[in-house]
This record gives C-alpha cells, structure tokens and sequence, in this order.
C-alpha cells in the first residue's frame, strides 16, 4: 500500500474511533465479519479461520447511535439466497426500521467475486425503496474500499 494511501487511511480511522458509535456486524458464518472488525481497529489483515461463537465485542458506547452492516461473501455463490433471506428477516423488524443499513460485499479479490451490481442484484436491495442502504464490494484482505466503508460510518455518527 502507497504511504500517502496508509496515512489517509490511518486518518480515517483516527476520526473513526473519534466518535462515539455502535455497528453492528451482521453476516453469515465465514464471510469475514471478525476480519473486517480487525482490519478497521488495526489495519491489520490477520488471517481468522477461527469461527466466532456467540458474539464478538470490540468496543461500546452508552450515547451510541446505531448504524448496521451486513457483510456478504460476495465470492460464495451458493450462500447469496439464505444471505438474501436473512437480510430479508432482519430487515423486516420494527425495531430496525429507522437503522442505515450499509452492505458490504467482501473478498472481492478472489476471481469469481460479484460486483457490487451483483450482489445488489442477489440481495435484491432496490426492492427495499423505504430505506437508507448503501452497498460496496470490499477486501477485508487487500484493503479494498476499506477508506470509503470508514467514511460512510463517519458521517452516520451522531
Ligand atoms: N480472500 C479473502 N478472504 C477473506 C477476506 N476476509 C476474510 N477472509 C477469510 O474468510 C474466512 C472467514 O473469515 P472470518 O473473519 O472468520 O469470518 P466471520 O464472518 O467472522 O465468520 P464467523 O465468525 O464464523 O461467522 C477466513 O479464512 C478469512 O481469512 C477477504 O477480504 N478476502
Ligand atoms: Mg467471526
């Protein structure tokens, strides 16, 4: 990585843990949920092939305003209908009606990952009108679109 790119990305990530903020983390199992959490407080790829059980906990604050991400293995065809699903079943609660809801697509390095059209496609988002969502295709491994994920955090902080 360029170093004029590392200390952008070093900033964004100092404003990030600036702020006082809950995300929430949602995917299925393997698609790179505790990876991503590690590459956004270090910035550090660690290679995890140790799935999380229960819940995993980086760092709560009691004023936090509450924004969500849904993480897609975007290279794992045969997973996009049950994540379609879940999507579907998370977002039809009540008490998530009013959260910005941002949609990752991660391992986009590896050959066969879809495009951010694609997994837009997959997840059927346009069909969610009523609501805030935005979706990037993303590297947890190779820092890819890591900056802008950052950014769209940054400005739902309260
Ligand atoms: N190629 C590639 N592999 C990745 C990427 N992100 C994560 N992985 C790999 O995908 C596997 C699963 O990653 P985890 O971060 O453990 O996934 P998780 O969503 O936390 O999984 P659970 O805790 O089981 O729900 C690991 O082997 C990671 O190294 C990425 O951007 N690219
Ligand atoms: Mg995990």
């Amino acid at each position: 990585m360029s170093s004029i790119f590392k200390s952008l990305l070093d900033w964004l990530r100092s404003l990030f843990f600036t702020q006082e903020m809950e995300v929430t983390l949602v995917g299925l199992q393997a698609s790179g949920k505790s990876t991503l959490v590690n590459v956004f407080a270090s910035g550090e790829f660690t290679e995890d092939t140790i799935p999380t059980v229960g819940f995993q906990y980086a760092a709560k604050s009691p004023r936090a305003k509450f924004t969500m991400k849904f993480v897609v293995d975007s290279a794992d065809h045969g997973k996009l209908e049950a994540a379609k699903q879940e999507l579907r079943n998370l977002l039809e609660r009540p008490t998530l009606s009013n959260v910005p809801l941002l949609v990752l697509g991660n391992k986009n390095d590896l050959p066969n990952a879809l495009t951010v059209e694609g997994v837009i496609d997959a997840l059927e988002l346009k069909s969610y009108s009523q609501r805030e969502i935005a979706c990037y295709s993303v590297s947890a491994k190779n820092q890819i679109n890591i900056d802008i994920t950052l950014q769209w955090l940054t400005k739902h902080a309260p």
